[in-house]
């Protein structure tokens, strides 16, 4: 147990709302990207493979999309594999395959801030690093591939 003293003062990092006894030995970082919860704002693109699950199995690749989750979840996979070994760039991938129609801009989401965006892709993507690609993520949508470019 601590020992309180009364009348200690303390040291506290308004950006990062963390208070500590000891002289900070640099000055805050008034970006707030130190510590506690993360980025106000991302950028990703997306990669989407609806399945006969998705709350609407449609789009502009195919009308009436049928494929099962698991034949959606083999693809996202193996689309993850050809970007992530650099034979195929996000882009490319996504503008051929993507099931949204950011496809048309290469998956390209724009920015967007906590509130925006389904729950599960909301946590995936403001937990990537930039240029940082998520595992499969499930939404109502469908599973997706993300990237975060900003
Ligand atoms: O889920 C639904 O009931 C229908 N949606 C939502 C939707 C439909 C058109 C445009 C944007 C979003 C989609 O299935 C969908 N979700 C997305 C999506 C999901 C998560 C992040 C970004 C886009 N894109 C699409 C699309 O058709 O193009």
């Amino acid at each position: 147990m601590n020992k309180i003293i009364i009348g200690q003062h303390y040291y506290l990092n308004i950006y990062t709302k963390e208070s500590q006894w000891d002289r900070p030995d640099k000055p805050a970082d008034p970006s707030g990207n130190g510590k506690a919860d993360g980025p106000e704002e991302v950028q990703c693109s997306h990669l989407l493979v609806k399945h006969s699950g998705s709350r609407r199995p449609s789009s502009w690749r195919e009308e009436n999309i049928t494929r099962s989750k698991e034949e959606a979840l083999d693809l996202v996979k193996s689309y993850r594999e050809q970007i992530a070994s650099g034979k195929a760039t996000f882009a490319e991938l996504a503008s051929k395959y993507s099931d949204c129609s950011s496809a048309k801009r290469g998956g390209d989401l724009g920015p967007f801030n906590r509130g925006a965006m389904q729950k599960p892709f909301e946590q995936a993507a403001f937990a990537l690093k930039v240029g940082e690609l998520s595992s499969p993520v499930h939404t109502d949508s469908g599973i997706h591939i993300i990237q975060r470019t900003a």
